[in-house]
């Protein structure tokens, strides 16, 4: 399970790692967030509107969920399980309230926190990504300040200074 806060690079670490190994597993989740430009149902996440993910909780289907800076996030139970069910490794990008949900139901998924190499270069990839607005910046970062306080709640930290050696490292450890 990969967390971190919003900008230090997760999906951009997942997708190097991917393109490489193609053969790893990513979880989408689902999501009541708009799409960015270039983001496409069912590839980044399966995009629904409240009353939809409402039912999706309410029929039991997602392994976790939380809210994150005005959204509804949660990953998709039953997809899940048929991995672990054929023993091939998951990978979850999930926020710190669904990896804490995550290590309650299942204790022995380990737990990667992708930190930044500092507060200003964190500030720098979120604002230079250009996909928010200000106003869900300064929301992203305040949540980014409890993340970043929350560190030593999981098994490794994983500092992104190289998108190339950081997808190695997560690589090793899924294998
Ligand atoms: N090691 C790195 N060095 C410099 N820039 C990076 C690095 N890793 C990622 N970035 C850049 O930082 C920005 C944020 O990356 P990304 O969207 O992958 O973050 P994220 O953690 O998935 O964010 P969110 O949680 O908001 O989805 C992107 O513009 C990306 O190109
Ligand atoms: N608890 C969950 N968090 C999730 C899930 N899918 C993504 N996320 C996290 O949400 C934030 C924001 O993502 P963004 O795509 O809007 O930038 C980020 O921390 C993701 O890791 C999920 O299924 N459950």
């Amino acid at each position: 399970m990969l967390s971190g806060p919003s900008g230090v690079g997760k999906s951009t670490v997942v997708a190097h790692m991917r393109k490489a190994h193609p053969e790893v597993w990513l979880s989408v989740s689902a999501t009541t967030r708009k799409p960015r430009p270039g983001e496409q149902d069912g590839v980044q996440y399966f995009f629904v509107d409240d009353e939809e993910f409402d039912k999706l909780i309410a029929n039991g289907e997602l392994l976790e969920w939380a809210e994150f800076a005005g959204n509804r996030y949660g990953t998709p139970r039953q997809a899940v399980l048929d991995r672990l069910e054929a023993g091939e490794p998951v990978l979850l990008e999930i926020d710190l309230q669904g990896a804490r949900q995550v290590r309650e139901t299942m204790p022995e998924a380990q737990l990667v926190f992708l930190a930044p190499p500092s507060w200003d270069e964190l500030v720098r990839r979120l604002t230079g990504r250009g996909t928010e607005s200000p106003e869900v910046i300064e929301r992203r970062l305040a949540v980014a300040k409890v993340e970043l306080a929350a560190e030593s709640e999981f098994d490794v930290t994983l500092v992104n200074t190289s998108v190339e050696d950081v997808a190695r490292e997560l690589l090793a450890l899924l294998r």
